[in-house]
């Protein structure tokens, strides 16, 4: 253009072929060849879940708020050994969403499972994305309060079924 003005964009970006390169138990990985917005056929290495339910995130993450009488509220988190950090890592409770689970229900079996705490949802946001250049894994956060005061949780006790999640530790956190 005379102008020095780029050409306008034309071409809606899209996905022409999926193929998998590897595949395991939890994760895949595929080769996505697409076409992008310049109208370009390119290629992008992708990773998936191989989890995924059909309508709904991946997994739910957890801002869990524990409120006491004459207590700060605390903000729950858990730390636990990452393997692919090879490292432990801080973090909100979190996991996969179930066949057939609302997000809502897995935040609270997460919950429980992980802290111990029993909670009630508040707050539940939309499907949003984590890491989008790598993966199309998704979440939903889901905002849960925990009466602190109730009997079931003066004495939280984690129900871990799975022996190499016993590093994982709850944490609370006050402003
Ligand atoms: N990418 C994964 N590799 C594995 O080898 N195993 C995995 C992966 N993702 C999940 N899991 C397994 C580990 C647990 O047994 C179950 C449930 O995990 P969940 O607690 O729901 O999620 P996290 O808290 O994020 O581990 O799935």
């Amino acid at each position: 253009m005379s102008n020095g003005e780029q050409p306008s964009v034309t071409t809606e970006p899209h996905i022409v072929k999926e193929e998998v390169i590897a595949s395991g138990k939890w994760v895949k990985l595929e080769k996505t060849t697409y076409v992008d917005p310049l109208g370009n056929t390119r290629i992008w290495e992708t990773v998936k879940r191989t989890t995924r339910q059909a309508t709904q995130a991946d997994g739910v993450g957890i801002i869990a708020l524990l409120k006491r009488t004459l207590h700060k509220d605390c903000v729950v988190m858990v730390k636990q050994f990452r393997p692919p950090m090879s490292a432990y890592s801080l973090e909100f409770p979190a996991g996969l969403i179930d066949e057939g689970e609302t997000a809502e229900a897995a935040a609270l079996r997460e919950l429980k499972e992980e802290t111990g705490y029993k909670g009630e949802v508040v707050g539940v946001t939309p499907v949003t994305c984590l890491d989008p250049g790598l993966s199309n894994c998704t979440t939903q956060i889901v905002m849960v309060n925990i009466n602190g005061d109730d009997s079931e949780n003066i004495h939280p006790t984690q129900q871990l079924g799975f022996f190499l999640n016993s590093s994982l530790k709850p944490f609370l956190f006050s402003g």
